[in-house]
């Protein structure tokens, strides 16, 4: 890009902007993000911290729209140089139906790609997921893999079907023209499980283990390692590969995990990093029901789900797809976005758990 256009005053759209992810993208975007002129945000439900974001001197613009709708869509995308798609139905544990699922994530994926072409936005940056690749149905093991590790990437669990399918779509309309002639360019971030400030399941394990008199129980054996990165280093991620994005030409059609310093740790032992400071702790060092029971249990959990949804919606966290994932290694170890954009983490593993346990402690002072 000629150096008068790098100059040049920035619009930008975060879809799903007042999200857990959203949130940290907008408010990293304000900070770190000079040459942002406009910033858009487009949620179908607007969070009321919005307003404080007013007074800076980045004209905020708050968007409520649905991103099924393609009419909302195209109207908050025009004029914009650069969308970051992180809107999405992020649901493992049945409380919205398929159908809706693959609308929100897939055509709302679509609409996003189309309005783009329409409109001459040339920037894309979608939040994809580890979970286009795995675990998969078989329970392969995906151990400190990279973006080009052969895996076997099978689902049939609605949400990572819907991502896979939404990620493939973005990285298709990668050189399409758009409006005005340029290639759109775009491409593809994957987090494995985030973690930090305003993190629902986090908060969903406190209450459970304040419920269980400071207890949770090892459910995962500690062998099992599950991938974590920090919010505010995904955060980070979107903000420059959208920067760079308009630099490298190398970056287009291309994925990347994101990573951090996080460590590699079972599921359950990774959340009591946060949770032990807060009071709770987890017992046994080996799992205290045998595997078999476990599934018979998660099992039993989603025909309650079906049986009860004509009265009311069951949807615990354990259920056979949330077992399976974590109970299947899956962990990352690559480098590419440090070559291909010069990522290197923001936040430490030390300041990212000061952050989170900070955060889980104003969770239980706020339920007090
Ligand atoms: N949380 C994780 O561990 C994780 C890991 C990998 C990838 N992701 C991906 O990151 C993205 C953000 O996830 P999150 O954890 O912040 O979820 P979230 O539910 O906190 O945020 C999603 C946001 O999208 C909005 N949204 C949902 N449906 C919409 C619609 N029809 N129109 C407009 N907005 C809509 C929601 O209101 C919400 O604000 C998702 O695309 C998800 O698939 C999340
Ligand atoms: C068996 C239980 C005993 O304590 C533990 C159940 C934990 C599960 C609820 C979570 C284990 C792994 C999580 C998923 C993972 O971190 C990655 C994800 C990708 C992302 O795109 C969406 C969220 C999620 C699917 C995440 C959801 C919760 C778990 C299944």
């Amino acid at each position: 890009m000629a150096d008068s256009a790098r100059a040049q005053k920035l619009v930008y759209l975060v879809t799903g902007g007042c999200g857990f992810l959203g949130e940290h993208v907008v408010r990293m975007l304000l900070q770190r993000e000079p040459r942002l002129c406009e910033l858009r945000i487009f949620d179908l439900h607007l969070g009321p911290w919005l307003d404080e974001l007013k007074t800076g001197p980045v004209r905020v613009t708050a968007i409520q729209g649905d991103v099924t709708q393609a009419h909302e869509v195209a109207a908050a995308v025009a004029g914009a140089h650069v969308v970051i798609h992180t809107a999405g139905l992020v649901d493992v544990f049945g409380k919205a139906s398929p159908e809706t699922i693959h609308e929100v994530n897939v055509q709302g994926t679509q609409n996003v790609i189309e309005a783009c072409v329409q409109t001459g936005t040339q920037f894309l940056v979608y939040t994809s997921s580890m979970e286009v690749v795995g675990p998969n149905v078989k329970g392969h093991p995906f151990y400190r893999g990279n973006e080009d590790t052969p895996y076997e990437a099978v689902h049939r669990h609605p949400y990572p079907c819907s991502k896979a399918l939404a990620e493939r779509l973005v990285l298709e309309a990668n050189g399409r023209k758009v409006r005005g002639g340029l290639p759109l360019v775009t491409c593809a971030l994957r987090p494995t499980g985030i973690y930090g400030e305003g993190h629902q399941i986090m908060r969903d394990f406190y209450h459970q283990g304040l419920r269980l008199g400071g207890r949770l129980f090892r459910a995962i054996p500690a062998s099992v390692e599950h991938g974590r990165v920090y919010v505010g280093n995904v955060a980070w991620m979107h903000v420059l590969v959208a920067r760079e994005e308009q630099r490298a030409a190398l970056m287009g059609g291309q994925v990347y995990f994101c990573y951090d310093k996080s460590p590699y740790k079972s599921y359950e032992d990774f959340n009591m990093e946060f949770l032990r400071p807060c009071g709770l702790r987890l017992v046994g060092t080996r799992p205290l029901l045998p595997y078999w029971l476990l599934v018979f249990l998660a099992a039993l959990n989603a025909l309650l789900q079906w049986l009860l949804r004509p009265l009311l919606l069951y949807a615990p966290l354990l259920n056979p797809y949330t077992l399976a994932v974590a109970n299947t290694t899956f962990t990352v170890s690559t480098n590419k976005a440090q070559r291909h954009f010069g990522y290197e983490p923001l936040f430490s593993w030390e300041d990212s758990r000061t952050r989170t346990i900070r955060w889980v402690q104003g969770v239980e002072s706020s339920s007090q």
